[in-house]
């Protein structure tokens, strides 16, 4: 063999082995087993928990399950038109004491009737009310000659109470009947106080002891179904809602349901009250209605009247009391108002009973309405 072949298959051999050499640990690589086994199922353990804070007393952390907002106890309905009169101290300037101090002049001229009449004018008692208040009070003050304080205050009340026509029923037909929830369904301008007066009704529901639930059927503006909620879960009420935009009737259909399923006292059901076209207006509240009486009967719809808009407001009142069937009104924020006569307009003109006066922003500010406590209010003094 040729010294040159055997150098070059010299250098082949050595060349093989170190390709060998080479590859041999990539190869055991490639080989290895696959990763360890699970080990043998053991119990779950529990979180690796913080390390302790620093201090001898710490305690590891556990999370608090969330906390329902306490439910509160609303106070009782009786008396607090005698409790909220205070508030009635602008009405009781501008009407009772005004009345009072013209009607003890000595002489009741045709100037002094003049002024009686109007200041009864400027309370909202409105005209036909006002005509009939004073023509009673000449009569009367004429018969009786002269007249001692006493004498004038227990006239003037006789009077006003006679007005107010306190023969009328002012009960809430709120409570079940045939075994069906009793329904209130609440109407009125937007802005006139519903959703609080809403919410203020289920608590007087809830002081005399009954359960209720509230309807959310003022879908035109979202706020207000949260509100009605809130309303709600401080008394520990249920409340039922729709989508933003929902058909109002589906929403008070789903509260009516959801009240007879629950067997509650009373179903209260918001609306919401655009007034910006009257067919519409009473399309909806008709439908509403409607759509309800398919399931229960409306025991009770109350027409909630801001004292304040004054003449207007009565116009509004109209509106709603050709749509629906109103069965008696509800006047907001008489605390603010030196025109308490409008009491005796809105009952008048309307022919149908206040059974509630709103006294404030507060939870509990909303008082049966009783014509003798009221006038007392007016005048100063006992009923
Ligand atoms: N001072 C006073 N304020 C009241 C009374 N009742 C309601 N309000 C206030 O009137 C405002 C309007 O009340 P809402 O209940 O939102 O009126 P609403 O009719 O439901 O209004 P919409 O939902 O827009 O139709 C709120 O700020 C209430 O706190 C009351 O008797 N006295």
């Amino acid at each position: 063999m040729e010294p040159v072949v055997v150098v070059l298959l010299v250098v082949g051999l050595l060349l093989l082995l170190l390709g060998a050499a080479l590859l041999a640990p990539r190869l055991r690589r490639r080989q290895a087993p696959p990763p360890e086994a699970p080990p043998p199922a053991t119990p779950p353990q529990p979180p690796p928990q913080a390390p302790p804070a620093a201090g001898p007393t710490a305690e590891p952390t556990t999370a608090e399950p969330p906390v329902a907002p306490p439910v509160e106890q609303p106070e009782p309905t009786a008396g607090r038109l005698v409790r909220l009169r205070a508030r009635l101290a602008r009405s009781e300037n501008a009407l009772g004491r005004g009345l009072l101090g013209l009607l003890s002049r000595d002489r009741l001229d045709e100037d002094a009737w003049e002024e009686v009449e109007e200041t009864l004018l400027g309370a909202d008692v409105g005209v036909a009310a006002t005509t009939d208040l004073v023509a009673r009070l000449r009569e009367r003050t004429r018969v009786l000659g002269t007249r001692s304080a006493d004498e004038l205050r227990a006239m003037l009340s006789e009077e006003l109470v006679a007005v107010l026509a306190p023969e009328l029923d002012r009960t809430l037909a709120a409570h079940r009947v045939d075994g069906a929830p009793g329904v209130l369904l609440m109407v009125g301008v937007n802005g006139s106080g519903k959703t609080t007066t809403c919410g203020k009704v289920a608590r007087v529901l809830v002081a005399d002891g009954h359960s209720v639930v509230l309807g959310a059927a003022d879908t035109f503006r979202a706020a207000a179904a949260d509100q009605l909620a809130t309303w709600a879960g401080r008394v520990g009420a249920e409340v039922v809602r729709g989508a933003e935009g929902a058909d109002p009737a589906s929403v008070a259909f789903d509260a009516v349901r959801r009240g007879a399923e629950a067997g509650v006292e009373t179903v209260v059901i918001d609306t919401a009250g655009r007034l910006q076209n009257k067919v519409g207006l009473m399309d909806e509240l008709g439908k509403v209605k409607r759509v309800i009486e398919k399931r229960t009967r409306v025991t009770e719809t109350l027409l909630v009247i801001d004292a304040t808009t004054g003449q207007n407001a009565l116009t509004q009142a109209k509106v709603f009391t050709e749509a629906v069937d109103v069965t008696g009104v509800v006047l907001t924020k008489l605390d603010g108002s030196a025109k308490g006569g409008i009491v005796i307009g809105v009952q008048r003109q309307l022919g149908i009973p206040v059974k509630l006066v709103g006294l404030g922003e507060g939870p509990d500010d909303l008082a049966p309405f009783d014509p003798k406590q009221f006038v007392a209010a007016l005048l100063g003094g006992a009923p």
